[in-house]
């Protein structure tokens, strides 16, 4: 299901939604932060999601537990360090691993630069020890404004050359793209790459707007994108890459089963989508997961899963060198 000669990435994936539930539980107790449960399994029923939730907001809250232990700045190091040992161990050969340094600063008045250091060197450590290429994206938590969201800016641009792409995450209906045009104007001067949440909970035309306004060359689930025909065609022809992912557009009920997301119609509409996991910690899942529901529930085809792995790679935000030396060293891997 899996082509061994095609890199194998994950280009949509938090950080900060992927705190392994023993880390959670070893922070807690390291820092004296309480929890409302009192073993370890009881913590997971709590932090995963347990069929689905209501809407984005309520699945988002899950992502709550994962931060409130980050109670200094080793804290917020081990987290980046374990994602990339994750990444590892998921068989991943790439990953692009996106964060929001407010939102993992915020519980316990961290600063938001050392964040930001925190991760880059957190990354740094694991990628010295395991296989794997790791680029980071900063993201702008939305839910907290635009005020918030320009410190926010300002705190990952200081460390502009860590990072490859801004994105836009959090709540989308509450804080739509329009608020945060000013922000990135600064991105795109900053000359980093830009992807969008957007067509998750709200319509297509927080798509448009992301596009054209914001500058986004690749949009965050992009579900909505279904109901605009012409949307679809426009998507088709840029070559704007879509990050699908099927198991938490199920879990935030932004698609009512697997059976009714868009990821088939995109392929067939000559679309650049991928798969990924998102918030893999919150979703309990891997990217294996996602590829077998992609041929079993969404009825993706094994030509039509190599599409999509190949997809991944296409869009993902690497130099044409860097691209090329990803695919050496998978079919070095593969031989
Ligand atoms: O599926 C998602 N949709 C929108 N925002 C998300 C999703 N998953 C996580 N975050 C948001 O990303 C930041 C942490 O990286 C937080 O703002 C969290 O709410
Ligand atoms: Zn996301």
């Amino acid at each position: 299901m899996i082509d061994a000669t095609i890199p194998l990435v994950d280009l949509h994936r938090h950080l900060d939604g992927n705190v392994r539930i023993e880390t959670i539980w070893q922070l807690a107790q390291q820092h004296g932060i309480s929890l409302p449960v009192t073993s370890v399994a009881a913590l997971r029923s709590i932090v995963q999601v347990q069929g689905t939730e209501a809407n984005l907001l309520a699945f988002l809250s899950k992502l709550d537990w994962m931060v409130a232990v980050l109670a200094d700045l080793d804290a917020v190091k081990r987290v980046a360090y374990e994602n990339v040992v994750d990444v590892a161990r998921a068989g991943l050969d790439y990953a692009e691993l996106r964060f929001s340094p407010h939102y993992m600063a915020q519980s316990h008045g961290l600063p938001l630069q050392g964040v930001v250091e925190a991760v880059i060197d957190g990354v740094r450590d694991g990628i010295k020890q395991y296989p794997v290429a790791i680029k980071l994206i900063g993201i702008m938590s939305r839910s907290y404004g635009e005020a918030c969201c320009l410190r926010e800016l300002e705190a990952l641009l200081a460390y502009d050359d860590g990072l490859v792409a801004i994105d836009l995450a959090g709540d989308e209906l509450g804080f739509p793209g329009e608020l945060f045009s000013p922000h990135f104007k600064r991105v795109r001067d900053a000359g980093l790459q830009i992807t969008v949440h957007a067509g998750e909970a709200a319509g297509p035309e927080s798509i448009w707007q992301a596009i054209k306004e914001l500058g986004a060359s690749r949009i965050g689930h992009g579900v909505k994108a279904v109901s605009d025909p012409q949307l679809m065609a426009y998507l088709a022809e840029k070559r704007i890459g879509i990050e699908s992912c099927p198991t938490s557009n199920l879990q935030t009920s932004t698609v009512a089963s697997y059976a009714g997301h868009p990821l088939r119609t995109f392929l067939e509409s000559g679309i650049c989508a991928g798969l990924n996991t998102d918030d893999p910690g919150v979703s309990g899942i891997d990217i294996q997961h996602e590829y077998r529901v992609a041929n079993t529930e969404i009825g993706l085809n094994s030509a039509q899963l190599r599409q999509i792995q190949q997809h991944g790679v296409e869009m993902a935000f690497l130099s044409d060198s860097e691209r090329r030396a990803l695919y050496d060293r998978c079919k070095n891997k593969a031989d």
